[in-house]
């Protein structure tokens, strides 16, 4: 084979799929075997029993409805790999432009140092700085955010030669400096850009402590001047700032190589004027950035995910420039991960199942969706454009360089992110990121693939992008929150996977994504098994066959092969066994609250009487609470909705399990322990995980505890439930 036909990238299948496909049909067979019981045992019509027995049987089809569902992930799982050796032999000089994009929204809980550490990974890509263009979108309009840019503007000029000269890793400076090897913290070099950015961090910190920036520094840059007519976050004209012009041949680090080019964008803002989250960001970004270098790739990263692997363009690019197969792809999505996950992982933010199944296995059948960050898109299927069989993508011509001065680019770039622009466009509905919808990302994504595209997915041994995860309970049930709406929202639009998506992506695929857009429905079925059988147990109706039973074993053999299999799977995938636990424990709390919540706001926004929010993820933490995380202690702290369900019935649970123990153990005839043993397993699973919801609502003293009103709350309630039931 001649080198230019060797491929850019490759896939291998996962092995062992046979045995997984002879196991997962052994499970549905007896997954039919209980329904087959749920149906001959029905009460009779009258019989008081017979709503609970029928409610039951319809949470355990849906659950399985559930199981058949995510058996997509486990079909096909794939795992790409790719040649950058080969891109640069055959493609260094026509490497394209690419458009990093960095989104934030508020300069609290998206601290501005943290932001340009992000900025600075990115420009610091192993890439023809010239063909390289950052951009930061601030949806805070925040003066603050501008300075620490324009600080990052001048620390590049020697952050970047110093990467490149001691080839380091990661590129973000905050989290280089937190893990430096002894040696090289000897040298001159390294001691000078510390000191560099020790005290670029010190005046940041400065300004950021005080809220405002002084008057020696405003006068250091014109573009401040933008902030004497900004009213409020809300309210206030585009601002748009090229802090440093890579066309510029003066622009040059201190080595003297060219500088990527680095803007700032904050897009017009109007009370009356709806503003559509990051959606609305992003396609600002993608017109403006058209604008000024138009690259033909675009990134885009949250403002809190730095990159960690300098090669990830070259990566990225091995697939949308591979010769074969990569006019068929229109985005690569690497995993998300955190940086300061625990051991245990306490809120299962590393998503571990999600990163090494369930997006392997996506990729394996269409590809996986886009989550927001970390991904890399051409720009034209970004815009809207359909895949054309056998059309290829021209990369001769490389890269194009913009005409005009720096004010003239950031003069015609402003209209562009006005609000009255898209009036009348097709932007945010055939162009760009699609608007009304919390989950932008997946709901773009999927419409990208149902024009006919391909995605990758693409998991390099270099973690490619590191962020920040919810560090409390409240934050990562909220996101959750967000998520489950979202999805739920894009079953039901225009472009659910089960309407929208017939024909036009695989079959395995629109299941795949129906896993999603099913979680907040989910919550009926499990709110019920955590209420149903628990009560039943106490008053004394057995629900599931005795143990003595021949219909005892499929129950048996469906719930012990399924926990095996999710821990084993969890083991494989590097977790602990308590990280497997406390992700059972999140499955259980996200799905009494979160989903919930996220069911309830849909129905409303269905019937009209509310609109989704986007609330922001924080990424700071107070020191206190961030002690109890690393001990990996549940941080409860506040009396909240969701924390009332949760204690509840976690209550509940608890006086059930005392109740029907009691049962058992007063039992004359010795039928009881054979005829609940599945409740009581139930109940006992429940209780052993809610243990660190008894000890916050009873045993704990630190801040982080359930307040006593809510233990007062949760107790009565769960009290007056079991009363009610038994009466
Ligand atoms: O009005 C807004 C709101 C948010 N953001 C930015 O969007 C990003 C993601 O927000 P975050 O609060 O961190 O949400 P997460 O739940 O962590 O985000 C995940 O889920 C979102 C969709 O719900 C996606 O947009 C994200 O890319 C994905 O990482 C951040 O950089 C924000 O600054 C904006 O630019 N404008
Ligand atoms: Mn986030």
């Amino acid at each position: 084979m001649r080198s230019e036909h060797l491929p850019l990238f490759g896939i291998e299948q996962a092995k062992n799929r046979t045995v997984y496909r002879l196991f997962s049909s052994s499970i549905f067979v007896c997954i039919s075997a209980t329904w087959v019981y749920r149906m001959i045992y029905v009460p009779e019509r009258g019989d008081s029993m017979r709503w609970t027995w029928i409610l039951l049987f319809a949470a355990e089809l849906w659950f399985a409805l559930f199981w058949v569902l995510s058996q997509s992930f486990r079909w096909n799982r794939v795992r790409r790999y790719t040649f950058k050796d080969r891109l640069s032999h055959r493609f260094e000089d026509k490497l394209p432009g690419v458009d990093i994009f960095v989104c934030t929204a508020d300069p609290t809980i998206e601290p501005p140092l943290m932001v340009i550490n992000t900025v600075l990974s990115i420009m610091a890509y192993d890439y023809p700085p010239e063909k390289l263009s950052v951009y930061l979108s601030d949806d805070g309009g925040s003066v603050l955010t501008f300075y620490a840019l324009l600080e990052a503007s001048h620390f590049s000029k020697h952050w970047l030669p110093f990467c490149k000269k001691f080839n380091i890793e990661p590129r973000s400076p905050a989290a280089y400096f937190a893990n430096i090897s002894d040696s090289i913290s000897q040298s001159t070099e390294f001691q000078s850009i510390k000191k560099l950015y020790d005290e670029m961090e010190h005046r940041i910190e400065t300004a950021t402590k005080f809220g405002r920036v002084s008057d020696e520094i405003r006068a250091q840059h014109k573009g401040f001047s933008e902030w004497d007519s900004v009213s409020s976050p809300r309210d206030h004209q585009t601002i748009v700032q090229i802090l440093v012009d890579g066309r510029d041949p003066r622009v040059l680090d201190t080595e003297g190589s060219p500088l990527p080019t680095l803007a700032y964008l904050s897009r017009e803002k109007r009370p009356n004027h709806h503003h559509n989250f990051k959606a609305g960001s992003m396609n600002a970004l993608i017109r403006v950035s058209g604008n000024i270098s138009n690259g033909s790739i675009i990134l885009n990263v949250d403002c809190d995910m730095y990159s960690n692997n300098s090669k990830s363009v070259r990566d990225a690019l091995c697939f949308l420039m591979d010769e074969e197969k990569g006019h068929e792809i229109a985005y690569v999505q690497y995993p998300q991960c955190f940086n300061n996950v625990t051991k245990n992982d306490i809120y299962g933010s590393s998503m571990r199942i999600i990163r090494e199944v369930d997006f392997p296995g996506l990729d394996g059948i269409g590809g996986p969706a886009y989550v927001g960050t970390g991904c890399f898109h051409r720009r034209e299927t970004l815009c809207g454009n359909k895949y054309v069989e056998g059309r290829k993508f021209e990369w001769k011509r490389g890269f194009v360089r913009r005409e005009g001065t720096v004010s003239e680019l950031e003069e015609t770039s402003k209209s562009l992110a006005d609000c009255s622009y898209e009036k009348g466009t097709q932007w945010g509905n055939e162009m760009g990121l699609l608007y009304g919808c919390p989950v932008e990302d997946v709901i773009t994504g999927l419409s990208i693939q149902c024009r006919g595209w391909k995605s990758a997915f693409f998991r390099p041994e270099r973690i490619g992008f590191l962020g920040v995860p919810p560090n409390t309970l409240a934050d990562a049930l909220v996101q959750h929150k967000r998520w489950s709406e979202g999805d739920f929202q894009i079953l039901l639009s225009k472009y659910g996977p089960l309407t929208y998506g017939i024909g036009r992506i695989n079959v395995a695929l629109q299941m795949g994504y129906c896993v999603y857009t099913l979680w907040a429905p989910t919550s009926l079925a499990t709110l019920y098994f955590l209420i149903v059988p628990p009560l039943c147990l106490l008053k004394g109706i057995p629900l599931f066959p005795k143990v003595s039973s021949l219909w005892f074993l499929p129950f048996v053999y469906v719930i012990v092969a399924e926990n095996m299999y999710s821990l084993f799977e969890f083991l494989w995938s590097g977790g602990t066994l308590q990280g497997w636990w406390n992700e059972q424990r999140m499955w259980m709390f996200k799905r009494e609250s979160s989903y919930l919540f996220g069911f309830i706001d849909t129905v409303f926004k269905l019937l009209g009487l509310s609109n989704s929010a986007f609330d922001i993820s924080s990424k700071v933490v107070d020191p206190d609470v961030s002690q109890r995380y690393e001990k990996e202690i549940i941080e409860f702290g506040r009396s909240t909705p969701m924390f009332t369900i949760i204690a509840t019935l976690a209550m509940l649970n608890l006086f059930s399990l005392v109740g029907g123990l009691k049962r058992v153990v007063t039992d004359v005839e010795g039928s009881a322990f054979e005829s609940f043993f599945l409740q009581l397993l139930l109940s006992s699973v429940a209780v052993l995980i809610n243990h660190p919801v008894y000890q916050g609502l009873f045993f704990r003293k630190d801040k982080g505890r359930m307040p006593a009103s809510l233990s007062f709350k949760s107790t009565v309630l769960a009290l007056l439930i079991c009363l009610i039931s038994l009466y």
